[in-house]
């Protein structure tokens, strides 16, 4: 039988009233990329941080490989790297010098590992430069290469694209597919749902410390409602009323001018179609939130008694 990479059960985690982490349970599978997804505070840090051993849950149990910190104290370890927040490198090293001396402190590692590992993650022609005119990105990615170094089977990073600019951000998920490509476990954790549905496999995502939904990417994209898109025309009131006899699509008056619509993307474009023969022009129609982002929305901010059955029956 095959050891899942990491095997929750049941974890829980209170900071005096608060319940950061309550009666988590997720699995992942070997050469899986898992996505643990929620808003700022839903608890994700804080679960990721039981699994590197830095707090301890209250209840429940963490299996890494198999291990647990109570069995097995630090062993938990072996085949395990990442970071949990930002990594910290000292400014006046160069990169390379930041990581032979991380090496050093991990006993040494195999030759050419150093070079190896700049090179995967696209610092090799900066490696000579201090890290202190590296950008925030580059930080980044030097901290996936000090994980690196211990050549892990599962790596964990916690929020690895925030903050970053949009190029950041792109470098950042390459790199993760890459990493992800050559068969390493990744579990990351993210607040958005576009980085998720870019890399992961399979995602938990996390509302208030509890689970809001289990499952893979396709299940997610199966649940997710219709797309939504601002529109504003010559006529909102006519187009509202054309909207209100269009049974397939739903249409709202925004304040300050303009409606949002929502329905099936073909059915959304037969309607302006309409509103366009009708002589109403279009003054803008853009999309709003993804059908993803949209549904991400609902498992996390709606009171659990207002999101569609169809969404919720998924995650139960
Ligand atoms: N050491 C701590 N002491 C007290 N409360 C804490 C502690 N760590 C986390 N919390 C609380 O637990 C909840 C979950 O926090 P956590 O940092 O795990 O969320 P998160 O999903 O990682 O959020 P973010 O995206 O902002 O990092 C929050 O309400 C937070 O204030």
């Amino acid at each position: 039988m095959t050891v899942l990479a990491v095997d929750a059960e049941g974890v829980t985690k209170t900071f005096g009233p608060v319940r950061a982490v309550d009666e988590i349970s997720l699995r992942v599978a070997p050469g899986e990329v898992y996505g643990v997804l929620g808003p700022n505070g839903a608890g994700k840090t804080t679960f990721l941080r039981m699994l590197f051993g830095l707090i301890r849950p209250d209840a429940g149990t963490v299996r890494v490989f198999g291990r647990t910190w109570a069995e097995d104290d630090v062993a938990v370890l072996d085949g395990v790297a990442g970071f949990i927040e930002s990594p910290k490198f000292y400014p006046y090293l160069t990169g390379r010098q930041n990581l032979e001396g991380l090496a050093l402190l991990d006993g040494g590692v195999r030759p050419g590992l150093v070079e190896e590992v700049l090179g995967v993650v696209d610092l090799a022609d900066r490696a000579d430069d201090r890290v202190s005119g590296y950008s925030y990105g580059m930080r980044q990615r030097l901290g996936v290469a000090a994980s690196l170094l211990r050549e892990p089977r599962l790596l964990v990073l916690d929020e690895p694209a925030n903050g970053l600019d949009p190029a950041g951000i792109r470098d950042m998920r390459a790199l993760v597919k890459r990493l992800a490509a050559s068969g390493l476990t990744v579990l990351l954790s993210s607040h958005h749902m576009d980085e998720v549905e870019e890399i992961c496999d399979h995602v938990t995502i996390m509302r208030r410390g509890s689970v809001a939904f289990h499952g893979s990417l396709d299940e997610l994209r199966s649940m997710a409602p219709d797309p939504g898109h601002a529109l504003t025309t010559t006529d909102d009131v006519r187009a509202m009323a054309m909207a209100r006899s269009t049974p397939e699509v739903r249409a709202e008056r925004v304040a300050g001018g303009g409606l949002t619509v929502t329905g099936p993307a073909h059915e959304v474009s037969a309607y302006v179609g309409s509103l366009v023969r009708a002589g109403i022009d279009l003054r803008g129609f853009t999309a709003t939130r993804t059908p993803l982002q949209q549904l991400f929305f609902m498992l996390t901010e709606t009171d659990v008694d207002d999101v569609p059955d169809p969404v919720l029956e998924g995650t139960r």
